[in-house]
């Protein structure tokens, strides 16, 4: 069962600079039971994409498209219907939204509060024992639902986030570098937990990371994006192992050791940065830092499409059945 489609999304954002399109067209969907990875360097896309399925984005971006939860647009929801769909149908957990934790409320509290929002049958004391609960489960022990967010390291923080975003057991979770600043050990404790709940009940995950050995161990399929586009798409231990554009194959160049979690990237995978958003080049936006690009690249884009089975490439050298593996 098909829990989140996005169909030919787009975000731009305008401002000082003029208008950027941060997401160009993307379509992508997420099963029930199943994690979805989405992998790209810095800049990409990524966030914006997440953080359009729950309106959260500034007042400077213009969503176009339709992003659909169990069949309903989410862009075109009134926002009673939205602050209903919001931790109940779907929650986000971001790196960095730790800051958003209220610096006066005893951490417990904070982590029953969604619970008591949205189950008005629920009792303050049986949100308290869930909510311990919750917190125990990310690796916290009870006393600390008394604590407040300055008594709790970074990570401890990010903790209490991810307790929350699972508080109102959420069909759909997005996990945006939600597990980044985590140590080695607590990581993998924490992705533990998010896969059990994706397996036993079904949860729909998308998971957002530029570590790609993060997004191997957990993700049933993985797409990469790059200056706003999916460039490749299939199931993620294909898409890591043997890529099908040049992109992903460079960024797992990168990833000396996929599936080891404690791997991290090796400086100078890949030479260069992303095209600036505002000045993508004419045909396809990888062409500059491309090792295997060929004349039309520079002329057309490439569409995404699918070159075998479940794999999708927005690569020519790749469609016309070319490797793409680079060095
Ligand atoms: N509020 C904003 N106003 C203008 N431009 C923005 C805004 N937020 C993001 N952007 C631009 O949109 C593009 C995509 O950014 P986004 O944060 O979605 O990428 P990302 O892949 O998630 O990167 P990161 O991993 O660093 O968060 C970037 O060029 C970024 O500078």
């Amino acid at each position: 069962m098909t829990l989140l489609e996005f169909r030919d999304v787009h975000v731009t954002y305008t401002g000082s600079r003029g208008r950027i399109p941060a997401v160009r067209g993307v379509d992508l969907k997420v099963e029930a039971g199943t994690t979805v990875g989405i992998a790209g360097e810095s800049g990409c896309g990524k966030s914006t994409l997440a953080m359009a399925v729950l309106r959260l984005l500034p007042k400077s971006a213009e969503v176009r498209g339709e992003i659909l939860l169990d069949g309903e647009d989410l862009l075109r929801m009134g926002w009673g219907r939205l602050r209903a769909v919001r931790w109940t149908g779907a929650s986000i957990v971001f790196q960095g939204a730790m800051h958003s934790l209220n610096a006066v409320q005893r951490i417990g509290r904070q982590v029953a509060e969604p619970m008591l929002v949205h189950d008005k049958d629920l009792s303050p004391a049986a949100a308290a024992k869930r909510a311990e609960g919750l917190l125990e489960r990310v690796g916290l022990p009870p006393s600390r639902t008394r604590s407040y967010p300055h008594e709790l390291s970074g990570g401890q923080r990010q903790r209490v986030m991810i307790a929350m975003a699972l508080a109102c057991d959420p069909d759909l979770i997005i996990a945006d570098e939600a597990t980044t600043a985590l140590d080695v050990m607590v990581q993998a404790q924490v992705l533990q937990l998010i896969s059990g709940l994706v397996s036993e009940r079904g949860v729909g995950m998308v998971m957002i990371s530029h570590d790609l050995s993060v997004l191997s161990a957990v993700c049933d399929t993985a797409a990469v994006m790059y200056a706003g586009r999916i460039v490749e798409q299939g199931p993620a231990h294909e898409v890591f192992a043997q890529a099908r554009h040049p992109y992903s194959a460079a960024l797992g160049a990168a990833f000396p050791v996929i599936g080891d979690p404690a791997a991290r990237l090796r400086p100078g995978g890949l030479a260069g940065d992303p095209p600036d958003p505002a000045r993508l080049p004419e045909g396809c936006s990888f062409r500059p830092r491309c090792a295997v690009s060929v004349e039309r690249c520079g002329e057309e884009s490439p569409e995404l499409l699918r070159i075998e089975g479940a794999r999708s490439s927005a690569c020519f050298v790749a469609q016309e059945g070319e490797p793409v593996v680079i060095g």
